[in-house]
Formats: C-alpha cells, structure tokens, sequence
C-alpha cells in the first residue's frame, strides 16, 4: 500500500485533475486483473490501447489513472495524472512502489542479438561460486539465490521486474544478472531502474518484425547505454562493428574487451576443441569448458564485468574455468554408437553460422554434419531465407522442419525459409514439419561420428502451435532416439 504522491514520485506529469492523496493498494497496467484501489495505467500496446479500457477499470474499482490522453469526461472520486509516455511512467512509478529496489544491489544488464543468456547465467554461476548472495533475470529462468523463479520474457515489464528484484533485494541479494533485450528497451521496461554497469555483446540481424530497420534496432539497443548514470560502466565489444557507436553517447565510464582489436580486457583463443576452449586472457593462460569462438567473446565479457565489479583477477578466472554454460547452448552428447548431437539456441542467421561455423572448425575427419532447423511463426521473416542458406552452407545434410508455428502454417514458414536455397543446395536438403519426425530422421541418417545439429530451440519445454503451447524438448528425444541407436 502507498500514497499516490509517493508513487509519482519522479514522474514527469503534464496534468493531475483530482486528489495525490488518495491510497493505492495496486499499481497495474491491465485491465483483467484490476481491483479495489488499483492505480491503473493505460499504455498503448501492439495490439490494443489501454485507454479503450479506462472505463471498465474504474467500474471495477480503480481510484486512480495514469493516461496520456485525458477523457473528456471526468468520473466523480477518480484522480486522472497525465503523462506524455505512460510506459516510461510506470518504470518510475513501479521502482517508487517496490522501494527502488535496483538501486538497493548491484545490477547489471546485458544486451546484444546474441550471447546475453549466456553472459549473464555465467554471472549468476560465477558470483555464486565467489561466495555472493546473487540474483539473475533471464530468458531460460529467474533465480533468487538457489531459489527458481519461472521466466515468462527475457526481460520482464515493469512491474514484474521490481516485484522480482525487490524479493532478490528481501532475500539479501548483492548482484543481479538481467539480459536487457530490445524489446524491453523500446516498450520502456527498464524506465527507472538503476543500472551498475551495462554489457554489449554483439549486434546482428534479428527482430525486424518488430523494430521494421536495422537502424531502429541499434537505436533500441543504444538507448539503454544512453540511460545509463555518470558512475556506472558501460562495456563494449570492441570487434563488433557496432561497438564503438553503442557507447557513443553515453554518461557511463566506457571500457571493452576484444579478441582481435585493442581493448581494456583483452582475449587470445590458443585452442579451440570439443572439450572446451585453451586462450590467454590478459596474459594469463586458462581453460574453459565452453566451445567456440563466440563463447571466446562471452567469457571475455564475463571476466571483464567482474573485474568491474571489483573482484580478484585469479579468482574469478579459476571458478570461470570451471563453469559450464547455460542450458540448450552447444548441449552435446555422444550416442552408444558414437553419433554426436548437439542442441543449440541459434535462432538467427548470425548464430546459426556460429554454431555451424564453430562445429566445422573442430570436427575431426569426414563426419557429416545433418542440421535440423526451423523458424518461429510471428517473427522476422527476413531471417528465414537466410537461415535456410546458412544451414546448407555449412551443413551436408539439412532437414527443414517447424520451430514454434505460433498463429502461421508451418508449410509457410518452411516455403519462406526455402526461398534462400540455391539451386546446387537443393539435393541436400529434406523437409519434415513434425519436429519430432525431422529428429527421428536425422538420427536414423546418421552415422557413427555423424554430428546432428537440431537448431533454435535450445531450452524450450514446450512448441507453441495457435496458442497451445504442448510439451516438446529437443534434447529428450535426441537422447530417446541415442538410446534407440545403440
Ligand atoms: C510484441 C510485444 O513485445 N508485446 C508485449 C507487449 O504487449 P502488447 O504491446 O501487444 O500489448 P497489447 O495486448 O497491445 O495491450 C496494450 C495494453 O493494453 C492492456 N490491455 C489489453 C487488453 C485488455 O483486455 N486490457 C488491457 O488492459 C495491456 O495490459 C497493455 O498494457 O507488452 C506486454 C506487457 O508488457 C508483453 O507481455 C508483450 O509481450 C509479448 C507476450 C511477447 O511475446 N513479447 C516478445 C516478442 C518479447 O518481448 N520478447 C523479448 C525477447 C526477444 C529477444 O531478444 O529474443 C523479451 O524480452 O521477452
Ligand atoms: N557471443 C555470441 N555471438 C554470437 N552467437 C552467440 C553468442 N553467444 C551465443 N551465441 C549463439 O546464440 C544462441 C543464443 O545464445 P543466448 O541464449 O546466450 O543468446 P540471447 O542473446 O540470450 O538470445 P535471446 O535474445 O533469444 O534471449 C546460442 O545458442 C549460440 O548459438
Ligand atoms: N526470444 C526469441 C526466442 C526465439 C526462439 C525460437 N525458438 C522462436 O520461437 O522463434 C523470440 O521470442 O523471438
Ligand atoms: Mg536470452
């Protein structure tokens, strides 16, 4: 419970018609969920407009409305606060509400197309280890301490963000490890929260469904460094094209890591194996257990921040040598007759050559590489194309099937996804759209020393079809079929 005045409290209103004084037992920004008290914010969304439902609200209790347009006729006992940006509005209001929880422990966001799971899990992993009461908010799962906390977004709205950050902070947390995607950035998630450092990993294609140009996506990418405060950090990847320009106008203290250009955390790969990866890191010689040069680039970033974040250079890269990664990222194993299977996140063509890229650097002989991949429904379409190219590229064997359909035909999605094949790839490649099916088949193709790739959905427990979302999990069928094999 909190007086309206209070939860205002460093919101830019442009008119108040009614009492601040008034008492709110909720804040909320939907409509369903209202009740007696509530403090309702109406915010314009993709699909509908909150407004349309200020009415409805006020019937079923709200005392209180944040809007940015005001109504022409004003309710008898409703306070109306007018604002330019209802979305941001409700960052500031949601940290007043929670006790500004994020600027209560340390907290570090990390954004990038890819690699951010990883980055901040491995923060989670690391700090745990250093002995640190540690938070992370990620796209796999939240977790408190030990505690799990089910993830809905990579980086929840406003409210529930400081909802969970206030429990971290209830619960004695120091740090905490948020992925900071673009959406979030855009639909203003993060307005209000105080940030401790923010990490950039790279930027390539992805979510021009959503934000229409590239530009607009590094823009929503930016905006979150330009947010940050004089006396945060603010860490770039110096060998991403647009590192430089993602620190360009920001008050933080700027630093970097690189594996090829000049940087304040400097890499080195010495060897790059199935078992793991051997580099140099500012000098000193370490052994990862994760594999591929992309992960060269997240370990860099992991060891940096928590140099940032004060912590003791040998002790941080000896528990780092000892860390496994996130799960569904480059997940492998090995079947009695020695087919290998990886399942892997990459959802976009960036990631899918990485993968891809990383597994034909380090397979030994003649293997074959069969990739079994998908695209999900409602999302960039651009990327289709590209992905299905990407896969036969680099693949001997591709096997086209669904990822999550969502509200599309998966039969569209593969014939999108088919356009990007040239004419000298098309013998290569088969399409399934049971993914199931697809995976089976891959499996019965292979040969012993054969590497499967099933690609995309990594961690997923479930395949969203219109809606439903019905168990699936690529790695329990790839180890039911291993089984099967031998
Ligand atoms: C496209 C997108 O990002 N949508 C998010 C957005 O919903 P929206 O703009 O569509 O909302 P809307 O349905 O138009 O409603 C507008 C407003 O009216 C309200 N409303 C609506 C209906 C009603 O009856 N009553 C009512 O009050 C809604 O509560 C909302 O405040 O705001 C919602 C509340 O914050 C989010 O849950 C929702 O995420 C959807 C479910 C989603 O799938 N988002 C994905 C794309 C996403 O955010 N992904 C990124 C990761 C991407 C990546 O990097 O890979 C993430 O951070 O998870
Ligand atoms: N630094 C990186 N550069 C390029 N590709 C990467 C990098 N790290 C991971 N990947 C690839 O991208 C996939 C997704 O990685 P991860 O889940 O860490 O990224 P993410 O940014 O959290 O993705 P999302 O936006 O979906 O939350 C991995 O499975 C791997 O194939
Ligand atoms: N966070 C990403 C995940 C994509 C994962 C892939 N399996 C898909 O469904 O497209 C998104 O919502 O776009
Ligand atoms: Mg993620």
């Amino acid at each position: 419970m909190a007086v309206l005045k209070d939860i205002l409290y460093g919101v830019a209103i442009e008119q108040v018609i009614g009492s601040t004084e008034v008492e709110i037992q909720q804040l909320q920004f939907d409509s369903r969920k209202v009740s007696q008290g509530t403090l309702f914010v109406a915010i314009k969304g993709t699909r509908s407009d909150g407004h349309d439902f200020v009415n409805d609200v006020i019937e079923n209790g709200t005392n209180a409305v944040v809007v940015e347009l005001l109504p022409e006729v004003f309710a008898e006992g409703v306070t109306y606060v007018k604002v330019a940006n209802s979305a941001t509005a409700l960052g500031v209001m949601a940290s007043n509400f929670y006790h500004n929880p994020s600027s209560k422990l340390k907290l570090v966001g990390v954004t990038g197309t890819n690699g951010k799971t990883t980055v901040c899990t491995l923060l989670y992993k690391l700090f745990r280890k250093l002995g640190y009461k540690t938070g992370l908010i990620s796209t796999v799962e939240n977790y408190i301490n030990d505690t799990v906390v089910p993830a809905t977004h990579t980086t929840p709205d406003q409210l529930a963000l400081n909802q969970l950050l206030d429990k971290m902070v209830q619960s004695g947390c120091e740090y905490c490890f948020m992925e900071v995607s673009s959406h979030a950035v855009a639909q203003h998630r993060i307005s209000g929260i105080a940030f401790a450092g923010g990490v950039f990993t790279n930027i390539t294609h992805d979510h021009l469904d959503f934000h229409k140009t590239f530009d607009n996506y590094i823009k929503a990418k930016k905006g979150f460094f330009d947010a940050l405060n004089t006396n945060a950090f603010a860490l770039t990847n110096t060998d991403d094209k647009n590192g430089s320009v993602m620190l360009q106008n920001t008050k933080a203290y700027k630093k970097s890591y690189g594996l090829k250009s000049l940087a304040d955390f400097k890499g080195k790969i010495i060897e790059n194996e199935f078992s793991g990866l051997h580099m140099d890191v500012d000098g000193s010689e370490v052994y990862f257990r994760l594999v591929g040069t992309f992960n060269a680039y997240n370990l860099l970033a992991v060891y940096a921040t928590a140099l940032l974040l004060e912590q003791d250079k040998m002790s941080v890269l000896t528990n780092l040598s000892m860390l496994s990664g996130a799960e569904g990222r480059f997940d492998y194993m090995i079947s009695p007759n020695k087919v290998v299977g990886i399942v892997d996140y990459a959802h976009t063509p960036d990631a899918l050559r990485n993968i891809l890229s990383t597994i034909e650097n380090i397979r030994t002989g003649n293997e074959s590489i069969i990739t079994v991949v998908g695209c999900g429904g409602d999302r960039d379409k651009t990327k289709r194309p590209i992905m299905a190219q990407t896969a036969c590229d680099w693949s001997h064997k591709v096997i086209l099937t669904s990822d999550n359909p969502r509200s599309e035909k998966p039969e569209d999605i593969i014939e999108d996804m088919k356009q990007g094949i040239t004419a000298v790839n098309q013998k290569k490649v088969l399409t399934i759209v049971d993914r199931k099916e697809a995976i089976k088949t891959a499996c019965h193709l292979a040969e012993p020393g054969d590497i499967i790739l099933l690609a995309g959905k990594g961690h997923e427990k479930y395949q969203e079809i219109n809606g439903e979302r019905k168990h699936f999990d690529d790695k329990e069928i790839l180890i039911e079929q291993f089984n099967l094999l031998g």
